[in-house]
């Protein structure tokens, strides 16, 4: 099948290259030109597991192909997938629309014959409404149908995710349309649920999900303060709630607070949406309250450990919002940063794979580390921010030979805490 991606990003990238795997003829759009002119010359954007191989596959065997014209990608497609930012608006924190509304204007006067027109990125209920009043209006002759297929890849996880995930969902008003989202996934032999459902509820399946995951990390961070004062572990206590096949085993992982570019903005969306609809939904708001003073809480850890030092040096492992990926749009570890910044402390990071994107957002206010090692030679605490594998086999002796002050705030409880008591540290896990 013909496909065409609008929106090269962490979602239309991986997309774009996992289609073209399955067999598909696909052209990636993207409108910044450098993003387009990195990719046709063969060089990969954004760090995912395992893409730039497949990328590099599907490039030479000419599955895959990249443009920045609209008029390119779109007149040959049978199927276009839009895969733009939905970010939050700066006032409302309703997803702002504007990029998606951009898209579906541009695609219109290029549509020659019947086309799906599939909704990847995370739309507000209604917008397949809105976008095929879009469509039909710029261009009237369009023969089309809009459908919402919501993406659930995690990022660092994306080229996984695509070929297997737990269930697509498919949002279409039309048979015809049904039928092409079938052969879109031929490839996966039936083996994926794919759950058929009106748009509307499609789309909010998208939000319900995101919603319902954050509100589990918040509770179970919740629960892990409460097991640092009840003296139980959060991780005993983890197991055994999971145990129960009705909760599960996962998301039941204790850190400093979710971040990305998804749950923290589809959580507002969701509130936002709610709220328009005079509906209450008060788990939603304690939710995206309780992540934000979350964050709030694990710098207060880490200035309570050198408040009464003179000017201290703090060390960070981890700028990343989460492992696997070089992605800081709202991770966690930058919102601290940024808590310890404006206090006027002096910060060492060091992250395996997110330096370059985290000085994007930082700066120079803080110094950038080439190993865990050098940002914590003379540091009075070290705060470990993201739960990247390498920091779970950092040598404890060797740190504790290099620091300062022997104080760890391990926010994503990566050391061995028995052993960092055992060396003399200061050790706070998080509900441990
Ligand atoms: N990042 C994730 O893991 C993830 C997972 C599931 C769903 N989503 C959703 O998918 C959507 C995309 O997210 P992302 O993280 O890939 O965003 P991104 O910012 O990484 O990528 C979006 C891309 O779209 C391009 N773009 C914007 N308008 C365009 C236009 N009119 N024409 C051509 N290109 C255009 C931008 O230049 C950018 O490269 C969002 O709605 C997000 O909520 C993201
Ligand atoms: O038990 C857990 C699981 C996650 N996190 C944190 O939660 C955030 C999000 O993690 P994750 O869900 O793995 O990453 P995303 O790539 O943001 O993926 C989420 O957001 C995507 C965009 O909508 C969806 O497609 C995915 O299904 C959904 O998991 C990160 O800060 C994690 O560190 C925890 O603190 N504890």
């Amino acid at each position: 099948m013909n496909v065409a991606i609008i929106g090269t990003g962490y979602v239309g990238l991986p997309t774009g290259v996992g289609l073209a795997e399955l067999g598909h003829q696909v052209v990636c759009i993207d409108r910044e030109q450098s993003k387009i002119d990195a990719l046709q010359a063969g060089k990969i954007t954004l760090y995912e597991d395992g893409l730039e191989e497949l990328f590099r596959k599907n490039t030479k065997e000419k599955r895959l192909h990249f443009t920045t014209s609209m008029k390119d990608g779109i007149s040959n497609a049978e199927l276009v997938i839009i895969a733009v930012g939905t970010p939050p608006h700066p006032i409302t924190k309703e997803a702002d629309m504007k990029y998606i509304h951009a898209a579906a204007t541009e695609l219109a006067e290029h549509l020659t014959r019947y086309t799906i027109i599939a909704t990847k990125s995370t739309v507000p209920v209604g917008t397949g409404d809105d976008i095929e009043i879009l469509i039909a209006k710029k261009n009237p002759q369009a023969e089309f149908d809009v459908v919402s297929l919501p993406e659930f890849l995690r990022e660092g996880y994306a080229v996984h995710d695509f070929f297997n995930p737990d269930r697509i969902i498919v949002g279409a008003n039309s048979d015809k349309a049904k039928e092409k989202i079938k052969e879109l996934y031929k490839a996966f032999d039936n083996e994926i649920p794919m759950l058929f459902v009106s748009r509307r509820s499609s789309e909010t399946i998208k939000y319900a999900s995101n919603a319902f995951l954050a509100m589990k990390i918040h509770y179970i961070n919740e629960m892990a303060n409460f097991c640092e004062k009840a003296d139980a572990n959060i991780y005993e206590v983890a197991q055994g709630m999971g145990l129960d096949s009705r909760i599960g085993p996962k998301f039941l992982t204790p850190g400093p607070g979710y971040g990305g570019s998804c749950f923290p903005k589809d959580t507002l969306a969701m509130a936002y949406m709610a709220r328009q609809n005079d509906v209450e939904m008060s788990l939603i708001t304690a939710t995206i309250k309780g992540n934000d003073n979350r964050k709030k809480e694990m710098a207060e850890r880490i200035v309570n450990a050198v408040k009464y030092i003179d000017n201290p040096k703090i060390a960070v492992l981890g700028l990343a919002f989460k492992n696997g990926t070089d992605d800081c749009r709202e991770s966690p570890a930058i919102e601290i940063v940024s808590e310890l910044v404006n206090r006027k402390y002096s910060v060492f990071a060091y992250d395996p794979k997110a330096m370059k994107n985290a000085e994007t957002l930082i700066g120079s206010k803080i110094t950038y580390c080439q190993s865990a090692y050098e940002a914590v030679e003379n540091a009075d605490v070290l705060a470990i921010l993201t739960e990247w594998e390498e920091f779970k086999k950092l040598d404890l002796n060797k740190i504790a030979s290099l620091m300062k002050n022997k104080t760890i705030i391990d926010c994503r409880n990566m050391l061995d805490k028995q052993k960092a008591l055992s060396l003399d540290f200061n050790y706070q896990g998080i509900g441990i």
